[in-house]
C-alpha cells in the first residue's frame, strides 16, 4: 500500500459528476489542507483485509453464510470510550453467538463502526424557535449543539474522525484477538445482562447450549485455540468523498484501488444516482462494496448498479441492502431480485429494516417500532423464500446501551418512555435487549 490515488489511477473521476449531500466548506483553503495531511496518514485497514471481506461476503452471495451488519446511526466523538466500545461489540458478539448456534449458519460480522461519522440529511437546514442553521451531517463535518459556531462545517473534523477511527479500530481488533471474543466466552458477555432482562436470560440459555457443544467438540480433539479470535470488519457509508478519496491508495500487490477508511463501504439511498460522483467512486475501488436501496429503486436502477459496480460478476463485491418499509417489502422487493438474479448477477441480498419504518412519536422523538423492524424482515425472508433465494443478511442500526429510542420488544419500551434515554445523534438505535430479540427471531426465520 505505497501510492496514494491519483487522477492517472482513477481515484478522482468522480469531481466531474455531481456529488450529492457534500458539506459547503466555508474555508476551501483550509479543507484543501487537510486533505493533503489525511492523504500522508497510514491506512486504517488492509488491502488483503478487504479481499477478505469480499471473500466471505462471496459465501453470503451463494447462500452459504449470513451477514450481521450493525452499530450506531451517527458514531460520535464523544463515544469513544473503551466502555461505548466494548458493549457493542458484545451486541454484536452475542447476536453473532445466537444467529450461529440458533440458525445453525456462519455468520460474517461488519460492524458500521470505525468511520460511521458522516450523515445524509433529508433537508439542508434546521429551524427552532424560529432560528435557522445547517443541518447537523455528523461528527465529521458539524457539531450537534444548535450554535452557529458548532455548525458551520469544519474540515479540521475530518481529521477528527480519521483519529477517532483509528482508536476505534484499534480497540477493536485487541478486543476481537486478545480473548476478549473468544466464544469460550459466551458467558462472560452477558454478566452484567443475564438477570436484568428477559433477552439475556434466553441467551443465558442458549450460552450453556454453546458451553456444552465446544466442551463435546474440545473431547472429540478440536483445538480449542480455534475459538480464541473472531474476524469483525468494520464499514460506513462512503459519504464525504474528500475524505474517503484522501484515503484512496494503491495496493502495491496489485496496483489497484482501495478505500482504505474501513473494510466495507456503502452508498446510502440519498446518492446512489446513477450519474452521480457516489456511484463513479465506488465503482474505481476495490472493497467490497454495499448500495442501499429504497421503495423508489427499480429493477432497471439495481441492474445498472450491477453494471456499474460489478461488471466480473464477482461474488462478494455488491451487496444490496434492501430498506423498503414493512408495509412496502413484499411489493417492492420481489421485482427486483427476481430481475437481477435473471440476469446472472450473485449480489448478497441483506434486509435493512431500520430505514423505511422510521415515524416521528407525538413526544417530537424520530423512533421505530420494533414490531416493524421484525415485520421487514418477515417481509424480506418471505420475498426470497417465494423466489428461492438466499435471504442474506441484516443491517441494523444498533448500540449496546440501554438507550430508549425504539419502542416495543420484550423488555417494552413505550412511547412515554422514549424521552429516558434518547441519546441518538440521527436515527433511533435498537437497544441491546431488542437487538438480541432480533436476533433470535431471525435466526428462528432462517432455520425455517
Ligand atoms: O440515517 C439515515 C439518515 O441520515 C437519516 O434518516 C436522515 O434523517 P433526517 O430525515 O432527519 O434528515
Ligand atoms: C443513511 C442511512 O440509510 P439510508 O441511506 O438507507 O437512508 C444509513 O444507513 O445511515
Amino acid at each position: 500500500m505505497t501510492e496514494n490515488a491519483d487522477t492517472t489511477t482513477g481515484g478522482n473521476t468522480w469531481r466531474d459528476l455531481p456529488a450529492a449531500q457534500q458539506p459547503e466548506w466555508p474555508d476551501q483553503e483550509a479543507l484543501r489542507d487537510v486533505l493533503a495531511e489525511l492523504e500522508s496518514y497510514p491506512p486504517l485497514v488492509f488491502a488483503g483485509e478487504c479481499d477478505q471481506l469480499r471473500a466471505r461476503l462471496g459465501a453470503v452471495a451463494r447462500g452459504e453464510a449470513f451477514l450481521l451488519q450493525g452499530g450506531d446511526c451517527a458514531e460520535a466523538f464523544d463515544a469513544v470510550s473503551a466502555d461505548q466500545i466494548r458493549n457493542k461489540l458484545k451486541t454484536l458478539l452475542q447476536m453473532g453467538a445466537v444467529l450461529t448456534y440458533a440458525g445453525s449458519v456462519p455468520v460474517v460480522k461488519v460492524g458500521r463502526i470505525a468511520g460511521q461519522y458522516s450523515k445524509p440529511r433529508s433537508k439542508p437546514t434546521e429551524t427552532r424557535d424560529g432560528v435557522t442553521l445547517p443541518v447537523y451531517r455528523g461528527d465529521s463535518v458539524n457539531g450537534f449543539a444548535f450554535t452557529p459556531e458548532a455548525r458551520t462545517p469544519d474540515p479540521q473534523r475530518l481529521k477528527r474522525m480519521y483519529h477517532a477511527s483509528a482508536a476505534t479500530l484499534n480497540l477493536v481488533r485487541a478486543f476481537t484477538t486478545g480473548g476478549y471474543a473468544d466464544l469460550r466466552q459466551v458467558h462472560a458477555w452477558n454478566r452484567d445482562f443475564v438477570r436484568s432482562s428477559p433477552s439475556g436470560q434466553r441467551y443465558e440459555a442458549l450460552a450453556r447450549e454453546i458451553d456444552r457443544a465446544l466442551r463435546f467438540m474440545h473431547a472429540c480433539g478440536v483445538d480449542p485455540e480455534q475459538f480464541k479470535a473472531v474476524e469483525l470488519y468494520s464499514s460506513h457509508e462512503a459519504l464525504i468523498l474528500d475524505y474517503e478519496s484522501a484515503l484512496t491508495r494503491v495496493d502495491s500487490r496489485t496496483g489497484q484501488l482501495y478505500d482504505v477508511s474501513g473494510h466495507m463501504v456503502w452508498i446510502g439511498e440519498r446518492t446512489r444516482q446513477l450519474d452521480g460522483a457516489h456511484l463513479e467512486f465506488a465503482s474505481r475501488i476495490r472493497n467490497p462494496i454495499g448500495v442501499k436501496l429504497g421503495p423508489s429503486s427499480t429493477a432497471e436502477d439495481a441492474l445498472t448498479l450491477v453494471e456499474r459496480l460489478d461488471p466480473d460478476r464477482e461474488p462478494g463485491r455488491l451487496t444490496f441492502i434492501t430498506r423498503m418499509g414493512a408495509d412496502r417489502v413484499r411489493d417492492r422487493l420481489p421485482e427486483l431480485v427476481e430481475k437481477v438474479t435473471a440476469s446472472g448477477a450473485l449480489v448478497g441480498w441483506v434486509c435493512d429494516p431500520m430505514h423505511g419504518n422510521t415515524f416521528e412519536a407525538a413526544s417530537g422523538h424520530k423512533t421505530r417500532r420494533f414490531d416493524d423492524v421484525l415485520d421487514e424482515v418477515k417481509g424480506f425472508f418471505e420475498v426470497h423464500h417465494g423466489l428461492g433465494t438466499h435471504p442474506g443478511g441484516i443491517h441494523v442500526e444498533l448500540t449496546g446501551d440501554d438507550v430508549t429510542e425504539c419502542v416495543g420488544g420484550g423488555d417494552e419500551i413505550f412511547v412515554d418512555d422514549l424521552h429516558q434515554r434518547y441519546e441518538t445523534a440521527c436515527d433511533p438505535r435498537l437497544n441491546r435487549s431488542q437487538s438480541l430479540d432480533l436476533a433470535f427471531l431471525v435466526a428462528e426465520m432462517y432455520r425455517s
